[in-house]
């Protein structure tokens, strides 16, 4: 057995009319509970891949498993209720309630009207909406950042164990788009679903990826590491160059200050910036700068001391 949700095993798809493979040869896992993203330049096949696995296209060849089942000649309908699906335009029903739309999986699967109910006011609650506030609303009476936490509460009406989610933060203004990210994460933490997700934006993968998957043409898998990893270790110059000149600055905020080798803490060190050992290499560079000194002493959670954390050490530490 394999603790793989997804996987797809040398999928190629082939647009009629087409020369080149839109996906071509594709062969990915993607672990239960964790958070892949597929990221490569526009027109790469990150959106194809991703309906390839909930069949909303279907497979020139190759095969997709899910949880370990050959899905490739599955139900699609049946299929799609085990695979929640985020797209960026939302997709909402406007003549619709906020209720009757997110209650759209469960009422086409027969739940009593009680527990449909009960389900949509959780999920709202889930998503950061207060359902007595929101679930008689229309789309149109919603901001868009409202709008796509009711699209992932949707998707989420059956509790799919695995989402895709298709740009689905792309249409958003920065800020409500970063805390949409963070109430990702929060939310993330919380349900552990496997999830795919599709993002053109290097920040948002590094963010809220484990893993990210860097595509080039044809959905050619490229890379597929860390956040860490694919900053510290490009595997070749596509990747080197797409991650681009901040890949050692952006890697210091994936790294923990306690992570590195410290060295110890000697004698006087009255005085120095405090950085705590969870917190990142960036954000202790930060606190040396803000001090003006080239060291800071890393505690723990209980404040105890472990050692000291030098300009150096980050330097040394740093994949030149
Ligand atoms: N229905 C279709 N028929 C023919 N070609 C298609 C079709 N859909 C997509 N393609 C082509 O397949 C390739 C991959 O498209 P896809 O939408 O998967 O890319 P993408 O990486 O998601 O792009 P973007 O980031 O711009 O959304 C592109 O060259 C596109 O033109």
């Amino acid at each position: 057995m394999t603790d793989e949700m997804i996987r797809l095993d040398g999928v190629t798809k082939r647009y009629p009319g087409t020369d080149a493979p839109a996906v071509g040869g594709l062969t990915l896992g993607v672990r239960a509970g964790e958070t892949a993203v597929l990221l490569g330049p526009s027109g790469c096949g990150k959106t194809t891949t991703l309906r390839l696995i909930n069949r909303l296209i279907e497979p020139t060849s190759g095969r997709i498993f899910l949880d370990g089942e050959d899905v490739t000649r599955a139900d699609p309908d049946r299929l799609r209720r085990r695979i929640g699906y985020v797209i960026q335009q939302v997709g909402l029903f406007p003549h619709m309630t906020i209720a009757d739309n997110i209650g759209l999986i469960p009422r086409t699967l027969g739940w009593d009207k009680k527990k449909i109910r009960a389900r949509v006011d959780e999920l709202l609650d889930l998503v950061g909406l207060d359902p007595g506030t929101y679930r008689r609303r229309y789309p149109k009476e919603l901001s868009g950042g409202q709008q796509q936490r009711v699209g992932v509460a949707r998707a989420l009406a059956a509790d799919p164990p695995a989402l895709l989610m298709d740009e689905p933060f792309g249409a958003i203004d920065p800020i409500t788009r970063e805390r949409l990210q963070d109430a990702f994460l929060e939310l993330q933490a919380r349900i552990g679903k496997t999830i795919v997700l599709v993002t053109h934006d290097l920040t948002e993968a590094l963010k809220l990826g484990d893993r990210i998957a860097i595509l080039g043409q044809g959905a050619r898998l490229v890379q597929y590491d860390t956040p860490a990893a694919i900053l510290g270790e490009p595997a070749d110059d596509f990747v080197a160059e797409f991650v681009g000149a901040g890949a050692a600055m952006r890697r210091l905020r994936l790294v923990a200050a306690g992570s590195i080798e410290l060295e110890p803490l000697g004698g006087d060190h009255a005085g120095w910036p405090e950085v705590q050992a969870e917190q990142s290499l960036y954000e202790a560079l930060d606190t040396m700068l803000r001090s003006g000194r080239e060291r800071a002493l890393v505690a723990d959670g209980d404040g105890r001391p472990l050692g000291s954390l030098s300009w150096a050490a980050i330097v040394r530490e740093t994949p030149a």
